[in-house]
């Protein structure tokens, strides 16, 4: 998979150097390219933000900038044979990001990730992308962020780790929480007993029936007390 973040931040993303996604980028599994958005403001300023129209405090990305940008980066695109990428704007005013859609976006190609500051892009900016990639407005939460660089790192990593060879062991994917929909059971490793308290003997009895019996019950009695919403339906 390849990549694109475009930010006035691109310091932001060196942390991508480390750990598993910089294992897999080492290995050669996830190409990364981050763009600083200043470096298609021509103007001596290197402006990237005027005030919004309509009037209103705060500042709106210029579309300009923001345009040349994701051009250079579709041209690049098309020269590897990548026909409609994905381009992903995180946004209060998006969609909810779910391990579902990580799911969905880590069978993609490539990704591009649309970093907004201020009070936000020219609404411009998204209609012309639209018009040339699969522009998806995505949200972390109900709250705000003075950006999309935190948001777009939370995505990487959950859209990351599900792609083929960058977590060592594929079956630790499988059980967890909202990989079947519901919160996962507890987890306990040695000692067996630690300052007065005890792994439930059921995980130590060996009976492997009892115990996935016991982590199922466990998962939704801990869905049903702190995400009913969770709840599949007649649970
Ligand atoms: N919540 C957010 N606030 C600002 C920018 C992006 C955001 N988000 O959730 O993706």
């Amino acid at each position: 998979m390849r990549i694109d973040i475009v930010t006035i931040f691109p310091e932001f993303f060196s942390v991508l150097d480390v750990s598993l996604l910089g294992k897999a980028r080492q290995a050669g599994r996830i190409g990364l390219g981050v763009h600083d958005l200043r470096d298609y403001a021509y103007d001596r300023h290197r402006t990237v933000d005027d005030t919004p129209y309509g009037g209103g405090a705060g500042m709106v990305m210029r579309p300009e900038p923001w345009g040349d940008a994701v051009d250079s980066i579709l041209y690049a695109s098309e020269a590897r044979g990548v026909t409609e990428p994905v381009i992903i704007f995180p946004s209060p005013a998006g969609e909810l990001f779910t391990q579902a859609m990580a799911q969905e976006f880590a069978t993609e190609r490539q990704l591009i990730f649309g970093c907004g500051r201020y009070e936000g892009i020219d609404q411009r900016v998204v209609d012309y992308a639209s018009t040339r990639a699969r522009v998806r407005l995505v949200s972390m939460g109900d709250y705000v962020l003075n950006g999309g660089e935190i948001a777009t790192m939370a995505m990487i990593e959950a859209i990351g780790r599900l792609i083929p060879g960058v977590v060592g062991n594929p079956a630790s994917l499988v059980e967890e929480s909202h990989s079947d929909g519901l919160l996962e059971y507890p987890s306990y490793t040695k000692p067996a007993a630690w300052r007065g308290l005890e792994v439930p003997p059921v995980l130590l009895s060996g009976n492997h029936g009892a115990i996935a019996a016991w982590r199922r019950e466990q998962q939704l009695e801990r869905t049903r007390r702190v995400r009913p919403d969770l709840l599949p339906p007649a649970v």
